[in-house]
């Protein structure tokens, strides 16, 4: 997952491949608190992991059920022990549930019924969305819940709930809004059957009001016929639940993939090319047969222009019609793939009208005037009401404006305007605070990037210096301040001149023809936790002496060698782009490379900084030797006829002596690449 502040996405321009794509979080969060109010153990494949499911399981450790293990772990199934509905007498709990309407809601509709003490908090956005249609349906009963700030939102006070009004007979049908969140029903429809299972009587909701998003009640109904609740479905606006109801673990259980999720890449494979040698984009984890109400964004996307064919478990599409025809559709049906019809939009003949997405302004942010406000900094002309959105792309390429895109703490905002980076005015997008997407999918972007093909080769930051001059340090610090991957191609010198060394191969020039040799049989690995593998052995440390470093040196004036080298270098450049440190990253290895940094410092202040190092890592060290080794290593990298070290005629160069601070250098290479970018500078300060 990309933390950094903002994700700069380079102009995209073909897309092609497979995607297995993560569960869905509404049938993620729902299986998880169905398996925790069940009799038995409920093994659940393919759970999500994202925030929401994450909070959902704390919930229910905190109340009691065994959760094994306690996080989800890719390809691990995910084991729940239930309650057997009922807690223990006097259970009491604070949960926190952030964000997540899928955990609070259900579970304050849940505690209010088992009875406890619970306090349910999330994070200020929750407090914003309504939850009173909800806590008035449960008052109804007799449960007993209290606002804790402001009427009709949490966060809440659940206590013991009193039931002695319903008497023998039962209540009279709960009376419960549905044209403001399906959430509410759900939540009540999971919530009745404890209930129902000790009362003489079955229990009736009646909706009120127009039901929105009906596909995510049929979802709940599917669910709770898997976990033994047969729910009487009388047109969509009364629900009954049979006396007697008990939950009943299914033993093992399947998490679709998420339909919603789909919905970016089947979008990505109407809006862009093929890439060479592929045919659109496959999807895999949900299919035509999906129970998810999303799917039906398939028929959207169709109408647009997309080619789309599936099976039971995945969906091909592949760009049709182009550009997409603008469409003028009712959205009630898939309120939140919806979003992504007016990413499309953006690519569309027209203006695309999308209409009954009034809940779109009490979701994770007021997604109507987000998505408006966005949109329109892109170069779109938006019209927004009540509960529609209106969108006209830009007239011509010319109109299209590079925008940093404001995120609002919602993670479909984020995926929707990824899909502008396909613009036809070749311009990068800019994502701020990407990591929101850990809401349903966190490996997003790097599934984006594994599909698609930018319009020029990826960005390349070359850092190249001297010996200790602090490439290496600023580089690292750059690209984790950027999301970009980190190339030490010295490093890859190192390892030539250890393999070498150890295969008993002297580091001479009539032997360069070997070492080159040797390298092409190397396994090398930089695995993310910043271990250097070579053939599986961590070298890590082998590699940072200074003898390592001399050896490095000799080796690296060997041409054959750096022929050896070359590839390997140039292979490490991949979206959204690169930091590459060494000596001739500028001058020979990315010539293209939009911004190249030169660090200088004098060889006693590189000295210093070495000798603290070395000092620093526990390593002994001599100032005189050390000097002496730097000089001359200096002297060998420069002044060698292959690739010498020497600043590339339009590199910028940075001084970077004792004075200097790590954080200055980073930020002034931060200040270079921003100067770069397209983007308004009060919208994307760095
Ligand atoms: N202003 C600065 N910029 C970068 N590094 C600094 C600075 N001040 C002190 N240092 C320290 O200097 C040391 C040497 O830096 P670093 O290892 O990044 O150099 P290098 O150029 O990559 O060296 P080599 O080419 O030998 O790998 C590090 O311990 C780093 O923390
Ligand atoms: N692009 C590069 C990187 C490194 N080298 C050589 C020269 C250095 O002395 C040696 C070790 O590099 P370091 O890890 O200290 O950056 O490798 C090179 O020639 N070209």
């Amino acid at each position: 997952m990309f933390t950094t502040e903002f994700l700069d996405l380079p102009h995209l321009a073909r897309a092609g491949g497979s995607v297995q794509l993560p569960g869905s979080k509404s049938i993620s969060n729902r299986v998880l608190l169905l398996a925790a109010l069940s009799a038995g153990t409920t093994t659940i494949h393919d759970l999500l992991d994202s925030d929401d499911t994450r909070v959902m399981l704390d919930a229910l450790h905190a109340l009691g059920c065994t959760v094994t293990p306690r996080q989800v772990t890719p390809g691990q199934p995910v084991q729940i022990t239930g309650i057997d509905g009922a807690l223990p007498n006097n259970a009491r709990a604070q949960l926190f549930l952030g964000n997540a309407g899928t955990a609070m809601r259900p579970l304050t509709a849940a505690l209010a019924i088992l009875g406890g003490s619970f306090e349910m908090t999330g994070v200020p956005r929750m407090y914003e969305r309504p939850i009173g249609d909800l806590v008035d349906a449960l008052r109804q009963l007799g449960c007993q819940i209290d606002y804790l700030r402001d009427e009709g939102f949490p966060p809440l006070r659940i206590g013991q709930p009193d039931f002695r009004q319903l008497g023998s007979t039962g209540a009279a049908p709960i009376q419960v809004r549905g044209d403001v969140s399906s959430q509410f029903l759900t939540s009540l429809l999971m919530a009745l059957p404890l209930l129902a299972s000790t009362s003489p009587q079955a229990i009736a909701i009646d909706v009120v009001g127009e039901l929105i998003s009906k596909p995510y009640i049929h979802i709940t109904l599917e669910l709770l016929a898997r976990f033994g609740i047969r729910v009487e479905n009388h047109g969509w606006q009364r629900f009954v639940i049979p006396a007697g109801s008990r939950y009943q673990s299914p033993g093992s259980i399947h998490v679709e993939a998420d339909a919603s999720s789909a919905s970016y890449f089947i979008a990505l494979g109407a809006i862009a090319a093929s890439a060479e040698g592929q045919n659109g984009i496959k999807i895999e984890g949900v299919g035509l047969d999906s129970i998810q109400g999303d799917i039906r964004f398939v028929e959207a996307a169709r109408a647009m222009g997309a080619e789309i064919t599936g099976g039971p478990n995945w969906l091909h599409v592949a760009r049709g019609r182009w550009p997409l025809r603008a469409i003028d559709l009712d959205c009630n049906h898939i309120p939140d793939a919806a979003m992504t019809l007016a990413a499309m939009a953006l690519y569309a003949d027209g203006t695309t009208t999308l209409r009954n997405i009034a809940s779109w302004r009490v979701k994770e942010t007021d997604r109507i005037a987000a998505m408006a406000a966005e949109a329109r900094k892109l170069g779109a002309l938006v019209e927004e009401g009540a509960g529609f959105i209106r969108i006209t792309p830009p007239a011509a390429p010319e109109d299209w404006r590079a925008a940093s895109i404001h995120t609002y703490d919602d993670h479909r905002i984020a995926m929707c305007f990824s899909l502008a980076a396909f613009n036809p005015a070749g311009l990068p997008v800019r994502i701020q605070d990407p990591k929101c997407v850990a809401k349903t999918f966190p490996d997003y972007f790097e599934a984006l990037f594994a599909l698609v093909q930018p319009g020029a080769p990826a960005p390349v930051i070359c850092i190249d210096g001297p010996t200790a001059s602090g490439k290496g340090t600023v580089a690292t610090l750059v690209a984790q301040r950027l999301g970009f991957a980190l190339l030490d191609s010295g490093a890859l010198y190192r390892i030539a001149g250890l393999a070498a060394s150890r295969a008993g191969i002297a580091l001479q020039a009539d032997q360069a023809d070997r070492i080159a040799a040797l390298i092409a049989t190397l396994h090398i690995v930089f695995a993310p936790d910043q271990r250097v593998l070579l053939n599986g052995e961590d070298i890590s440390l082998a590699i940072r002496t200074e003898e390592a470093g001399m050896n490095a040196s000799r080796v690296s004036a060997f041409p054959a060698v750096r022929q050896a080298l070359l590839q390997w270098q140039r292979d490490f450049r991949r979206l959204p782009g690169l930091v590459a440190d060494g000596r001739d990253m500028g001058t020979v290895i990315f010539p293209d490379a939009p911004l190249k940094v030169f660090l200088s410092a004098s060889a006693e202040c590189r000295a210093q900084r070495r000798f603290k190092q070395l000092i620093d890592k526990g390593l002994s060290a001599n100032m005189h030797d050390l000097l002496a080794d730097l000089q001359a290593r200096d002297a060998r990298d420069t002044q060698r006829s292959a690739s010498p070290l020497q600043p590339a005629e339009d590199a910028l160069h940075w001084d970077n002596n004792a004075e200097r601070t790590v954080e200055q250098a980073v930020q002034q290479v931060l200040s270079w690449w921003q100067q770069r970018q397209p983007f308004a500078a009060e919208e994307s300060a760095v």
